[in-house]
């Protein structure tokens, strides 16, 4: 029986925060019938404990993946974030403990763009405050401070996949694009890039945040920023809480320096549908607030849930870590009738001069080898024929580990 290899029915995957029925199919498809499915996510002393047997984690933005987690995790291999932001999971700790970590770069990028230009529509006319009125009995009739989107300037901060589709959107309205950005980009359409912030910020009727969570994005807009908008402008922020200083912003609303706001995501947001919302923000009747709902639609949770479980299976099945947002890229083939084995350590030389001593000293047929490295770790997968039933890839998996510089190894099922 093999020392070190598991069946696939062993192979424990732990799934949080009611990631898609569709991962679970896509896993299941693949023959990974150990999976334990929870709908909110966990805190670190529940996810220390948690996490110890499990294989593969699914995560979405609310868990908190650190070094301590990665430490009580001594069986992960990977990581699959079913969201874009990864800046939940600290990604140098997991790559010090050989796990992988995928995300799903683009597939609810559509439905935050969607999101936000309703938003736009939205608050241009007040329809937060009017519809707050509605509902204690008012009757707010009046047009003024109510606009069309036509011929407005709508500020984007972020031209990357969502704010360069907002981009296009918006067009379609009629708006006049002008976005920020710390790259050059490709403008679409008739968009202009501005040089700084402020301008941006001077000129826009609407300004839209879409930058990821990043020591320059923090707090990126506070009270400084918001006294550079225009009076009356509005603000939205649907990319990560920790982007706009939030008591700043609700001041900003209440003296009605800001007509209004949509807000998405939050400094700290509960940890399931469950826990109580606070914030700031509460009460405040011209602030659309929406529970971090920017993705969460039917169509992009599901075709997460099969691009993520699909990056979960093919690493798990073949070793290949295309598009993993932290260790190096290696786009492997299926290594059928022969045994993979990888070895992930730190990189150093002479690492892969140790691992073919092994093989040569036991005299083993490699039939094909992979090394991919970044500047902190090196990625070698080799492909070894034995006869069926051997367990000479378990007895080199036991030498290789024992390579100082090993950080993990394993031979595939
Ligand atoms: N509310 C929600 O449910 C969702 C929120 N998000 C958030 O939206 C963010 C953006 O998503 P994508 O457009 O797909 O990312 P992306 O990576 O395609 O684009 C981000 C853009 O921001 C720019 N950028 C980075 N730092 C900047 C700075 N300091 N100032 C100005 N620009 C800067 C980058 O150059 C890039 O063009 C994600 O990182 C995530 O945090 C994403 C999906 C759903
Ligand atoms: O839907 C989610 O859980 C998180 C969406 C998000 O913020 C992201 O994709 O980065």
């Amino acid at each position: 029986m093999s020392l070190v290899s598991l069946d696939k029915d062993r192979i424990k995957i732990l799934l949080l925060e009611g990631v898609h029925n569709s991962a679970i199919e896509v896993l299941k498809q693949h023959g990974y019938s150990n999976i334990t499915a929870l709908k909110t996510s966990l805190n670190e002393d529940e996810l220390c404990e948690a996490v110890k047997d499990v294989h593969f984690i699914g995560i979405r933005s609310r868990t908190q993946l650190n070094a301590r987690v990665f430490k009580a995790a001594d069986k992960l291999a990977a990581v699959g974030c079913f969201c874009i932001g990864t800046n939940q999971v600290d990604l140098d700790a997991a790559r010090e403990h050989g796990v992988v970590v995928f995300n799903a770069p683009f597939s609810n990028t559509r439905s935050v763009a969607e999101l936000v230009l309703a938003e736009i529509i939205m608050l241009l006319r007040r329809i937060p405050q009017k519809n707050a009125a509605a509902h204690r009995g008012g009757w707010d009739k009046a047009a003024k401070g109510s606009f069309e989107a036509r011929g407005k300037v709508l500020g984007i901060i972020g031209y990357g996949h969502i704010g360069s589709q907002l981009s296009i959107l918006a067009e379609q309205l009629g708006m006049q694009v002008r976005y920020y950005d710390i790259e050059t980009k490709l403008s679409l359409g008739n968009a202009l890039q501005v040089r700084s912030l402020d301008e941006l910020l001077a000129q826009s009727d609407v300004v839209t945040l879409h930058v990821p969570e990043t020591p320059q994005t923090q707090w990126m807009i506070g009270a400084k920023q918001l006294a550079k908008m225009k009076p009356e402008a509005v603000l939205i922020n649907a990319s990560r809480g920790t982007v706009v200083a939030i008591d700043a912003l609700a001041e900003a609303l209440k003296s009605g320096q800001l007509s209004g706001a949509a807000i998405d995501v939050f400094p700290v947001e509960p940890k399931g549908n469950d826990d109580v919302f606070e914030s700031p923000l509460r009460g405040i009747d011209n602030c659309i607030l929406t529970p971090h709902i920017g993705g969460s639609t039917e169509e992009a949770q599901e075709n997460i849930g099969i691009e993520v479980a699909g990056k979960l299976v093919r690493y798990s099945d073949n070793g290949s870590t295309l598009s993993a947002v932290n260790f190096p890229e290696v786009a492997l083939p299926t290594h059928a009738g022969s045994r993979r084995l990888l070895h992930i350590h730190h990189n150093r030389p002479g690492m892969l001069t140790r691992i073919n001593q092994i093989l040569a000293e036991q005299n083993i047929n490699v039939s094909g080898q992979y090394l991919q490295t970044d500047s902190q770790v090196g990625y070698v997968v080799i492909d070894i024929e034995t006869p069926p039933k051997s367990t000479i890839a378990d007895d080199l998996l036991i030498e290789m580990r024992a390579i100082d510089g090993t950080i993990k190894a394993r031979v595939l099922y």
